[in-house]
């Protein structure tokens, strides 16, 4: 009974759940320093990304390159990582740097299990990406490699062009066979900078882009990660942010600095008393649709019907698989 119910909840099977990657945090550790890419093993966080693009600075970008490159060449000798992927940030098409970046990280054995290329404005920087990716690494390694992509929405342009930057990016992986895209992240920061917007903590004014960013990232079935919270001491406020992008349908959000990696990862992860409604909810759904034949039921007071459902089954798959990919 419990595959019937699964068989029309569209949010479950639409999405290819193999290899699943929990994106809760997604913390940034800047390349350029030596003495923090030391710690890396040890980090307990979902994503560790490795950062050359705006966390360093740009007479540390080369510096960065060969720290990351050397790193990656040299992975099996830093032993098991508590992070459950690591990826790069790479610089973007438009800054002129990327292919500087992707040639010195192509020198190393190893690849990242993510590249997260940010500033995607235009479907035709894309072939641009794909060929820089292409004559360092060659078609044949990337095909065989398992690396994932995630590219980041950072302007009013790229925001509005979403669905073609996101169909022509999963088109290269089908098409081509570019590392296939896993994840969209929102540059906030970026945005409210191309928008001429003043950032605050409240985030009242990317209120529209968020969650247009995170419709367009489930049209596609594509991990949606959210803003940036700058404010590193305000924990507060970033749990709040962190609850209201979970609740908006975001999978995970950006992270800075260590203290912030539990406040983001426990408010992705559905609260206890949400577990328990949602798994008696599904319980009682099963007695009565066995009995009655009937989508319609009421539950603790409230009606419940096909939607509430399959709200009810992400919350338990959603723990289902952050819990079995640990
Ligand atoms: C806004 C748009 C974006 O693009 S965000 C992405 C780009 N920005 C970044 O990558 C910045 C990442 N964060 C940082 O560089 C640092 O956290 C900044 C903000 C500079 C603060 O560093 P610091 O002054 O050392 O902080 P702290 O003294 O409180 O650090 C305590 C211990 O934690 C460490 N730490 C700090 N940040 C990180 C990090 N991102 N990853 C790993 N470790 C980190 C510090 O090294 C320090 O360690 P220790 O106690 O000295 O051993
Ligand atoms: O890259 C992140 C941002 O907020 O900008
Ligand atoms: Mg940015």
């Amino acid at each position: 009974m419990r595959s019937a119910i699964r068989a029309f909840s569209t949010n479950v099977t639409k999405t290819d759940r193999k290899g699943f990657v929990p994106r809760r945090a997604l913390l940034y550790v800047p390349g350029s320093s030596e003495k923090v890419l030391a710690k890396v093993p040890k980090i307990k966080v979902d994503s560790l990304v490795l950062e050359l693009e705006d966390g360093c600075p740009l007479a540390s970008k080369a510096q960065a390159r060969t720290n990351i490159a050397a790193y990656l060449d040299d992975l099996p000798s830093k032993g098991d990582h508590a992070c459950f992927e690591l990826g790069v940030r790479v610089n973007s098409v438009s800054s002129g740097l990327l292919a500087d970046d992707v040639k010195e990280l192509s020198k190393a054995k190893h690849l990242p299990q993510v590249f997260l290329v940010p500033k995607v404005d235009d479907p035709d920087e894309l072939a641009a990406i794909w060929d820089i990716f292409k004559t360092n690494y060659g078609a044949e390694r990337i095909q065989n490699s398992k690396s994932r992509l995630i590219i980041y929405i950072e302007s009013a342009r790229a925001l509005l062009d979403m669905p073609r930057l996101l169909a022509t990016t999963l088109n290269l992986h089908k098409n081509a066979g570019f590392f296939k895209l896993d994840g969209v992240v929102f540059g906030s920061d970026d945005f409210c900078a191309d928008l001429g917007m003043s950032r605050s903590n409240e985030g009242t004014e990317t209120l529209y882009a968020r969650q247009r960013f995170v419709t367009c990232c489930k049209a596609f079935s594509l991990q949606a990660i959210d803003s940036v919270y700058i404010d590193i001491k305000d924990l507060d406020g970033l749990r709040r942010q962190s609850i209201e992008g979970k609740a908006w349908g975001f999978d995970g959000k950006q992270c800075i600095h260590p203290t912030q990696i539990p406040v983001i990862q426990e408010s992705f992860l559905p609260p206890p008393d949400k577990i328990e409604w949602a798994k008696a909810l599904i319980d009682e759904y099963i007695k009565h649709e066995n009995e009655q034949r009937n989508t319609v039921l009421t539950f603790r007071g409230s009606m419940v019907d096909r939607p509430v459902i399959l709200q009810a089954m992400n919350i338990v798959q959603t723990v289902k698989y952050i819990q079995e990919s640990q």
